[in-house]
Order: structure tokens, then sequence, then C-alpha cells
């Protein structure tokens, strides 16, 4: 299937005075036309910091040390992480090819300016069209996202809107220039339950209409479940294991992503605490050598694990994981 984008070997770090974060280290995915990618991992485990580098807007401390994030824009390949951030073509990129929606819909928006505008400007800024059409065009975006009264929203303020409201008006924004690529990052976390369930489902069904992509950035595997055709489980900066949906679930074969499903509460099981991930996450200015998760690992060989890295296989076709016990010794 074609790809929309591909990560090669990305090294994202931070320089701060206390040391250097190596927030990612090493990081290659694929996301291909019209899929769903579920980028999975525990909370710092750099996947906000990967979204941040395709469109270009890590905080000022970072860096991309070394690395391909190569777009395909109309049949044209280009490689995002040599772009100049501030520059003419990513600027024109992000919101037209790329677009993203945060976790909290309140970021997006500016309190001073109406849902409407601010939705208006972004398609003034991008296409050639009136105002009156901007206007119809966010009317009938916001009738999409199944807003009531779209024609008073679309004069309203973002603080006037409840947060459910207003993650649809960001949804709606995301997607107003049908993108190539949609970056959700925890786009349902700050919701209550039934609203995060009608979100997700309001993102599928554009998802299908606008035959877009999505990197679905999220810690909760209920949301990968429900979300995702494929998924890559990412820890301390790395991808360790990476299959389609169906794949993942039935045969997880890296320690860490075992342990992550382990730790989904199942119905009808009663189990007084969650069960957690045994073992501290490592401190980020020290990462451990070797495979970065072999000190919280039940499998563990010592001699191998903590000395050296494992290299990426692939057990069965899309299916790769990065773990000496699927081989990979000798390399
Ligand atoms: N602005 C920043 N300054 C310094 N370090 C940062 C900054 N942003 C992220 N980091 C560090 O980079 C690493 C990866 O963070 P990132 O936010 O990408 O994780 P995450 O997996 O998205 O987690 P979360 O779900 O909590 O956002 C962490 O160690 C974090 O502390």
């Amino acid at each position: 299937m074609e790809k929309v984008l591909e990560i090669r070997n990305l090294r994202v770090y931070f320089y701060l005075t206390e040391g250097t974060v190596k927030a990612v280290d090493g990081v290659s995915l694929d996301i291909r036309r019209g899929e769903i990618l579920g980028l999975v991992g525990e909370s710092g485990c750099g996947k906000s910091v990967t979204a941040q580098s395709i469109l270009r807007i890590l905080p000022e401390s970072a860096r991309i040390v070394s690395g391909e994030i190569v777009f395909s824009r109309n049949g044209k390949a280009i490689d995002l992480a040599k772009l100049d951030p501030e520059g003419e073509e990513i600027r024109d990129i992000r919101g037209k090819n790329i677009s993203m929606i945060f976790q909290e819909p309140m970021a997006s928006f500016s309190p001073v300016y109406t849902v409407g505008a601010q939705m208006m400007e972004a398609i003034l800024l991008h296409e050639n069209v009136s105002k009156e059409e901007a206007r119809r065009r966010v009317v009938e975006m916001l009738k999409k996202v199944k807003i009531p009264n779209a024609e008073k929203v679309v004069d309203m303020y973002p603080f006037e809107l409840s947060g459910g409201m207003l993650q649809r008006c960001m949804i709606a924004m995301a997607m107003s220039l049908n993108p190539t690529l949609l970056l959700a990052d925890e786009p349902t976390t700050a919701l209550d339950v039934t609203i995060q369930a009608q979100i997700l489902y309001l993102m599928k069904e554009l998802q299908k209409e606008y035959k877009s992509s999505i990197l679905l950035i999220t810690h909760d595997m209920g949301v990968v479940a429900q979300m995702a055709d494929r998924v890559a489980v990412m820890y301390l900066g790395n991808i360790v294991e990476t299959a389609e949906v169906f794949e993942l679930f039935k045969n997880p074969l890296h320690p860490y992503t075992q342990a992550l499903l382990r730790s989904i509460p199942k119905i009808g099981v009663r189990k007084t605490r969650l069960e957690t991930i045994r073992g501290m996450v490592p401190d980020p200015y020290n990462l451990p050598t070797g495979c970065k998760f072999h000190n919280r690992c039940e499998r563990f060989m010592k001699g191998l694990c903590d000395v050296k890295e494992p290299p990426e296989v692939e057990v069965m076709p899309g299916h790769k994981v990065k773990c000496f016990l699927y081989g990979g010794e000798k390399e």
C-alpha cells in the first residue's frame, strides 16, 4: 500500500541545563494512505515529540539530531526533517496537507476570536476563496461534525462551548482542508467516557469519508483496539513492536507489549488493583544500555539484553519486533 509518510531512524534530543533527554532515539515508522496507525506507549515515551517533529513544531530546546521524515505531497517526496521550521514550505504543509488535533481543544483556539473566525482564517490562508465561501464551508464542516445550531455556533467564542463541542470544532478545523494526514494526540483523553466514544466514532466516519490517514497517539489500548488498523508500540524513544491491530492483540511478542495488554481492565474480571508494569521507568537523563526495557523485563537475558540493542526482526509479514527472544543476536 502507498505510504504517505516514512520516518527513518529519527533522533530528537532535548538539550537542557540538567542534561540531554533522548526523547526520540531511532524511530522508524510508515503511515500508509487511508489507514489509522495507533502510536501507543506510556507517558513520556516520546509519542508527542514524534508528532511535533513531523510538523516541525518542537519546543526551542529540542533538535532533530538525525533521520528523515519523508512526506509524499502531490507525488513529490519532501524530507520534512530538512525544512526550515519557520519557512514557507512547512507553513504551507501545516493545516493544508498535515493537520493536528490536541488533547486540549483550548490550546488550538484563541479565546479572543470566534470559533468561526478562526476556522475561516485557516481556509483563507491556504485557499483562494471569498470570505462568504469560507464561512459557508465552516458552517458545512460544523454540521458534518454534528454540531447542533451550526449557524449560531460559528459566531460563538470558545468559552461558550463545552469541551466535547469544542473538540468537535477542532476536528472540523483540522479536516476543513481535507489533509492527507491527521495527527491526533490523545484527542479524547480530556473528555468523559460517553463523549470520548462519540468523538472517536466521528473521527472514524470522517476518516473513511475523506480517505485521510491518521496517526492516533494514545496511551489507551482500548482506544487502539477500537480505532486503529495497525499499531506501533513505543518505549523510551523507540518503536519496539509494529503489527496489524488484530495480530498485535492476538499475538503480542514484545514483553513490553504483553505487559501493556495485561494492564487493560477486563469486563467481568474482578481485580482489586489494575496490574501495573513492574519496575521503574528509567531516568530520562540516564537511559539503560542495550534494550531500554531490560531492567523491567520478566524475560531479561543477562549479558545480552543489557549489552546490545536488539535489531528489528520481522517475525511474520508485517509483524516486526525489537527483542532478542525472536533472534537478532548475531547481527
Ligand atoms: N518541552 C520539553 N522540554 C524538555 N523535555 C521535554 C519537553 N517535552 C517533552 N520532553 C521530554 O521528552 C520525552 C518524551 O516526551 P513526550 O511528551 O513525547 O512523551 P509522550 O509519550 O507523548 O507522553 P505524554 O502522553 O505524557 O505526552 C520525555 O522524557 C519528556 O520529559
